[in-house]
């Protein structure tokens, strides 16, 4: 293989290392922990895997987790009245609502529920347009993710064309946003673009959210491109799968991040980042 790996997982750690740091440090100054709550509903094994990580890595790195799991019953009403109590209690600074929640909740009603000083996933339309007007507050973990993992490669961001495939509210749309922040030149990409793969072919920087397995073909790539993999599609014997062929696509990209091991621990990583973060706004700590 041609190509550097980004390797997502080990990335994660070290963020993870620094960020038990911070957190000792808040403890210091303010006699408590970074506290995040984190919400579930329903049985989803996915969701209750993935929250478990979350807290798993919480707790490895000092911060307190205050786990709220709920039956699929649970009214849209009970739910506002818990994110309520959670806004309010001090010892709480990231709300973590994991989705997808049942159907019969309305999800945006939900995510605009939590406070925005607690916005920890970076979802909430306040945070959004704060990053939309280029002065973030809380930002999405993954596109947050992302933009670290093209950082640790050492290739600069700034007058690069950077395509990003997706336009997802929670990855495409904020990852275009934060990569133009940063003086790319950005194309956002979706299922009605016409000649995507010529589109693909002249990205310095390939961001690749889109939801199909494979989907990114060793023709779409620059030679000597970043290309980052945000997808996580289960294959027919339950493995998990990125957008990109990887194998054909690691022979002419400069640097490529793997599924599983890539963008994943990294989204956990800023989770807890913006937990931290926010900890230590509350507390007055620069
Ligand atoms: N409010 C909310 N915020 C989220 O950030 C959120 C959510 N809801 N709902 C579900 C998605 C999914 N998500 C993942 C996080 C880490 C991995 C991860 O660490 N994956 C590992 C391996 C996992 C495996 O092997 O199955 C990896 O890629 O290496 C995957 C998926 C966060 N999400
Ligand atoms: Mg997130």
């Amino acid at each position: 293989m041609a190509a550097k790996l980004i390797d997502g997982k080990a990335l994660a750690q070290q963020v993870r290392d620094g960020l038990a740091a911070q957190a000792a440090k808040v403890l210091a100054k303010t006699g408590t922990k970074p506290g995040l709550a984190t919400i579930l509903v329903g049985d989803d094994p996915a969701s209750h895997v993935y929250v478990k990580n979350k807290q798993k890595a919480c707790e490895l790195a000092g911060i307190y987790v205050d786990d709220h799991k709920l039956p699929s019953s649970t009214t849209q009403a009970e739910l506002l009245a818990l994110i309520d109590k959670k806004n309010a209690d001090p010892k709480i600074h990231g709300i973590l609502v994991q989705l997808p929640l049942p159907k019969h909740i309305d999800s945006k009603v939900i995510l605009e529920a939590v406070s925005p000083d607690k916005d920890a996933d970076g979802f909430h339309p306040y945070n959004f347009g704060r990053l939309v007007e280029g002065h973030p507050v809380f930002e999405a973990c993954t596109p947050k993710g992302v933009i670290k993992m093209i950082e640790s490669t050492g290739v600069t961001i700034e007058g690069k064309r950077a395509v990003v495939l997706g336009r997802s509210n929670i990855v495409g749309k904020p990852l275009a946003l934060m990569l133009l922040q940063r003086n790319a030149t950005v194309t956002i990409c979706h299922s009605k673009t016409k000649d995507l793969a010529a589109v693909c072919r002249e990205a310095d920087l390939l961001l690749v959210a889109i939801g199909k397995a494979k989907f990114v073909t060793a023709d779409m790539v620059r030679e000597g491109a970043v290309v980052i993999d945000v997808g996580t599609n289960k294959t027919s014997d339950g493995k998990l799968c990125g957008d990109v062929d990887f194998e054909p696509v690691s022979q002419k990209a400069g640097w490529i991040s793997p599924v599983p091991g890539g963008v994943g621990p990294m989204t956990i990583a800023m989770l807890l980042d913006n937990t931290v973060e926010s900890a230590r706004r509350m507390a007055g700590i620069a």
